[in-house]
């Protein structure tokens, strides 16, 4: 981590040459319990009063599941919602911390939020090419900046072994909490001998790092108390702040704090990238192109279905006749199965924001790069290989099996107005996977809309008989302008036959009070192009509402 240009006098020499210094003070950290979606009930305060410096080395935190370690690296890494903080703040090298320090710095979270597709040398790539300003950092820079990190990890082979006494013996520095406060911070190899005065007695063959869960778990007694064990893990706290470990602590962040003066506490500036979006839609869209290669199997599984559905309506309604009254009846069946198949054909789609959510949101927030971005690119590589492909086989496919109006310009039509209902069903799928995090939740909130649209489509229910107060539903029916459209393109201009009379398919086309003008045609296609663009430009709201904080 580079250290920064203006460091205030007087602070600059307190901080070691070999990297940064973190230090904290007097932090308290609350949340509220949430219930139904509102915030409710009594604050409960998750860190209290925790004040520490973290120096360059191999700084350890440890404490029962629950103590507050996850809190209070997630706020020193800017995680946290700012609003829970009650007070304190927190300092790098004695600034407050900046984008530019977050781009150049890495939080590793205890879950497992890479791109699963993606070798760990292509996910390092991946941070790399989005963190380093390529005005400065060279592609081979870069490359050889990833083999670095390869290199001093080695982590594979250790990555299901247990915290051994010789994993411990390799941290310069402890802090160990319990139920959000500290209870010792200091050296890790003095740690011992504090607990030791405070009457703790390490059995033998005991590992520290085991010793000291025990002490803060309440499974080891003090011998100079004469209370229970429960009662002395409930002083330790209040026995650390006593201590002159702690004092000296605090006087270092009273030092700290007085040199850098006020200025400090201003807060976060607005979030910058190292990257242009240009250069942020190259890399993020590279990325999950090479996602859809390695795991194509929903664009396989979506093709095949397309395929598998227009062969299916080809052979029900084959080379369908002019002749009344089933070129009337079949075609109605048509549309509306190849309708209703454009619509949940593509439920799939809410499944785009769910799936990766964790990783966009810590990527997001480590500053990879904007939502637009992430937007945009997960658009593209949904819809050209998932939609617009199988849309147009499928398309192809059936019209020409059911012996629809031979016009090309008929089939370009058909073809543009199953995209359209397509990408607009699409649209209502992205905007839900963009509003909630679970499939249950997403499987629920799309099958509501879909239903009630086709209901309102105009084909199971006569729309002007209906009840006043619900008409208005007709107007965003994707069926609805679907339908019309469908029966427009291959009614107008052919003639129908019965045994005694010739029929002009405008005929029908009144019967059902379908406007077939020009603009009465397009206005259906202007309606679906609307529904795909708010719900598209809602699901980027929404993606962006996302709550990024812990
Ligand atoms: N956003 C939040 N809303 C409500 N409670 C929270 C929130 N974040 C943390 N907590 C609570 O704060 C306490 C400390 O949690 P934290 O995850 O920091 O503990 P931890 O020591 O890291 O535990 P573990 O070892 O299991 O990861 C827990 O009781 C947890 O439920």
């Amino acid at each position: 981590m580079p250290k920064g240009e203006q460091i205030v006098c007087g602070v600059e020499e307190y901080f070691q040459e070999r990297g940064p210094t973190v230090t904290f003070s007097n932090l308290h950290y609350c949340v509220q319990e949430t219930r139904f979606c509102r915030k409710i009930g009594v604050e409960k305060y998750i860190l209290k009063d925790v004040s520490g410096i973290m120096r360059p080395g191999m700084n350890a935190i440890m404490g029962a599941t629950g103590s507050g370690k996850t809190s209070l690296l997630d706020l020193i890494a800017g995680r946290k919602d700012p609003a829970g903080l009650r007070q304190g703040n927190v300092l790098v090298d004695g600034k407050t911390v900046t984008s530019d320090l977050r781009l150049s710095s890495a939080y590793v979270v205890q879950d497992d939020i890479l791109m699963g597709t993606l070798t760990v040398r292509e996910n390092l790539l991946f941070s790399a090419n989005l963190r380093l300003n390529p005005k400065h950092h060279s592609s081979t820079d870069k490359h050889s900046k990833v083999d670095a990190i390869i290199q001093d990890l080695g982590l594979t082979d250790c990555a299901n072994t247990k915290p051994r006494y010789s994993i411990f013996r390799q941290f310069d520095h402890l802090t160990l909490m319990h139920k959000g406060e500290v209870v010792y911070a200091g050296a890790a190899d003095h740690a011992l001998e504090y607990f030791t005065d405070l009457g703790y007695q390490i059995e033998a063959f005991n590992n520290p790092a085991d010793f000291f869960m025990d002490v803060t778990n309440g499974e080891a007694k003090s011998a100079l108390e004469s209370v229970t064990a429960d009662e002395c893990k409930n002083q330790l706290a209040t026995k650390y702040r006593q201590s002159q470990l702690c004092q000296k602590v605090l006087e270092e962040l009273d030092h700290v704090y007085r040199s850098i003066g006020e200025g400090v506490k201003g807060q976060e500036e607005a979030a910058n990238y190292a990257t242009s979006f240009l250069y942020q839609m190259r890399v993020v869209c590279g990325r999950t192109v090479l996602n859809t290669l390695r795991n194509p199997q929903t664009s396989y599984a979506q093709l095949a279905l397309n395929i598998f559905f227009a062969i299916l309506v080809g052979l029900i309604y084959y080379q369908m006749p002019l002749t009344l009254p089933e070129a009337l009846q079949n075609r109605s069946g048509a549309f509306f199965f190849l309708i209703i198949n454009m619509v949940f054909g593509n439920l799939s789609a809410v499944e785009l924001f769910i799936n990766e959510r964790a990783i966009f949101i810590h990527e997001n927030s480590s500053g990879y790069y904007r939502t637009s971005v992430y937007f945009l690119s997960k658009i593209f590589a949904d819809l050209i290989p998932n939609r617009i492909i199988p849309i147009s086989v499928f398309s192809a496919i059936a019209y020409y099996m059911m012996g629809l109006k031979p016009a090309f310009e008929a089939f370009l039509c058909f073809a543009l107005n199953m995209s359209l209902v397509s990408l607009a069903g699409v649209g209502l799928a992205f905007l839900v996977s963009a509003s909630v995090s679970s499939f249950a939740m997403a499987n629920i909130l799309i099958a509501l809309p879909f239903v009630f649209m086709m209901v309102f489509g105009g084909y199971l229910v006569n729309l002007n008989a209906m009840l006043n107060w619900l008409s208005w539903l007709k107007w965003i029916s994707i069926f609805r302008y679907g339908l019309n459209a469908a029966f427009i393109n291959e009614f107008q201009g052919q003639w129908f036959y019965s045994n005694t009379t010739i029929i002009p398919g405008e005929v029908f086309l009144k019967m059902q009070d379908i406007d077939y003008s020009v603009w009465g045609y397009w206005q259906n296609q202007v309606a679906l192009l609307g529904i795909i663009v708010v719900c598209m430009f809602l699901a980027y709201v929404q993606l962006r509402r996302i709550n990024r904080w812990k």
